[in-house]
């Protein structure tokens, strides 16, 4: 199998949602199906990177997997791009023979059968800041298939008042989803310094807006690798 792959990196902290400061090497695959105005990941997205994706064997990708963790496996992270436009069946199957686990961040709009082998499914569904329109068919088809995973989470991103009351109603037809909300980063470009007081602002907004109407339902996470590093990549 030849997977189109961004980056390899870690080992690092898992920086969001519900697998937050696990120890997690990161594969990043290349292409996606969706444009999000704000995506802090371009360089896996964008046709204009794409001379910097490699085409690497199942094998070659499993090797560097090893090669970073040092051979003691820990969580692996499936991110991107969307990592569900490609089949990574074999690196699962592969990886959870030698103990490895296995985590997939997608907005789930190509369900995929591997998503049954993993420990941890992350839907990540668009709110109306991204420019993107969700297909709730795809996300339950995705949902469905999740549901042989060990656990289940939606992440959602929130930018501003309509995200948040986007993000209740779409946790009021999900209410069974563990749900984590993280505010949005607006500066993405990896050579400029993220506002920290900035995003602390947007934390506080957030928390506040929930808790103030006791809306206890959801985990309110900043993003931790964002904190410690700013936008750098790799990281
Ligand atoms: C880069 S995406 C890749 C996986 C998949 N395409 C997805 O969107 O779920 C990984 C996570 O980063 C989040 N994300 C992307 N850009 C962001 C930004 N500017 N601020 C906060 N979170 C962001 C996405 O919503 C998603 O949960
Ligand atoms: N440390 C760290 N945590 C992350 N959680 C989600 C990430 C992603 O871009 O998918 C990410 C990432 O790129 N780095
Ligand atoms: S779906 Fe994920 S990778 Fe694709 S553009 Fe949106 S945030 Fe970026
Ligand atoms: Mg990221």
């Amino acid at each position: 199998m030849t997977l189109r792959i961004a980056e390899i990196f870690g080992p690092t902290i898992q920086g969001e949602g519900a697998l937050i400061g696990e120890p997690t090497v990161f594969v990043r695959a290349g292409g996606c199906d969706y444009r999000c105005s704000w995506c802090d990941s371009l360089h896996a997205v964008d046709s204009a990177h794409r001379h910097s994706w490699a085409a690497m064997e199942t094998e070659a990708v499993w090797q560097e997997v090893r090669r970073l963790s040092g051979d003691q496996p820990l969580t692996v992270s499936l991110s991107g791009g969307n990592p569900a436009i490609q089949d990574f069946g074999p690196l699962i199957a592969r990886g959870k023979a030698a103990g490895y686990r296995f985590a997939c961040e997608t907005q789930g709009s190509i369900p995929r059968p591997w998503f049954s082998d993993l420990e941890t499914l992350v839907l990540s569904p668009k709110p109306p800041s991204s420019g993107e329109d969700v297909d709730w068919g795809a996300f339950i088809a995705c949902r469905k298939i999740g549901a042989g995973a060990r656990q289940q989470v939606m992440k959602i991103v929130i930018f501003d008042e309509a995200d948040y009351l986007w993000a209740r109603e779409v946790h009021r037809r999900h209410s069974d989803l563990p749900l984590y909300l993280q505010p949005g980063n607006p500066e993405v470009d990896p050579e400029t310094p993220v506002d920290l007081n900035a995003q602390a602002e947007r934390l506080r907004w957030l928390t506040e807006r929930a808790m103030g109407e006791r809306w206890f339902a959801p985990r309110i996470l900043p993003q931790l690798h964002v904190l410690i590093w700013g936008n750098k990549r790799g990281v």
